[in-house]
């Protein structure tokens, strides 16, 4: 079956995408403290990979592993969650369906060992 990634429409479904989650975190007290010294270039970087891996396309992590990308970040469960949610409203923003959603959340849950208390 195809991805989520391809059935959106693929890179440019991910752009539009970016571009909202990325206004969520910003706005957000709770994680956008993690971002401060992040430069755009990089924030967009970063939110790209984030969604094209969520949405089950192509790997573009270039070998850096979840564990070492958050390392000394100290994530606590409630920036994860503040995250995984604010996906999860870009998605609903975005018109994908509820089913799909809950695909990615449970992908992205899987995630949290390697990325919260690093
Ligand atoms: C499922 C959840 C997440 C995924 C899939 C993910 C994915 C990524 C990826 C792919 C990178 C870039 C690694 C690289 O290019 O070397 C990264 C870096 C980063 N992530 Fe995440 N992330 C997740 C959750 C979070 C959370 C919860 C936070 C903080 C609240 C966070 C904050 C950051 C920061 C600050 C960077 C470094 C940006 C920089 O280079 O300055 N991430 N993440």
């Amino acid at each position: 079956m195809a991805s989520l990634y391809d059935r959106l429409g693929g890179k440019d479904a991910i752009a539009a995408a970016v571009d909202q989650f990325y206004e969520k975190v910003l706005a957000d007290e709770t994680v956008n403290h993690f971002f401060t010294n992040t430069d755009m270039e990089k924030q967009r970087d970063h939110q790209t990979k984030f969604l094209t891996y969520a949405l089950g396309g192509p790997n573009e992590y270039g070998g850096t592993s979840m564990k070492k990308a958050h390392e000394g970040m100290n994530i606590q469960p409630e920036h994860f969650n503040a995250i995984a949610e604010h996906l999860a409203d870009t998605l609903t923003e975005l018109g994908v369906e509820q089913a799909d959603i809950e695909a990615v959340m449970e992908k992205i849950s899987g995630l949290a060992p390697h990325i919260i208390h690093q």
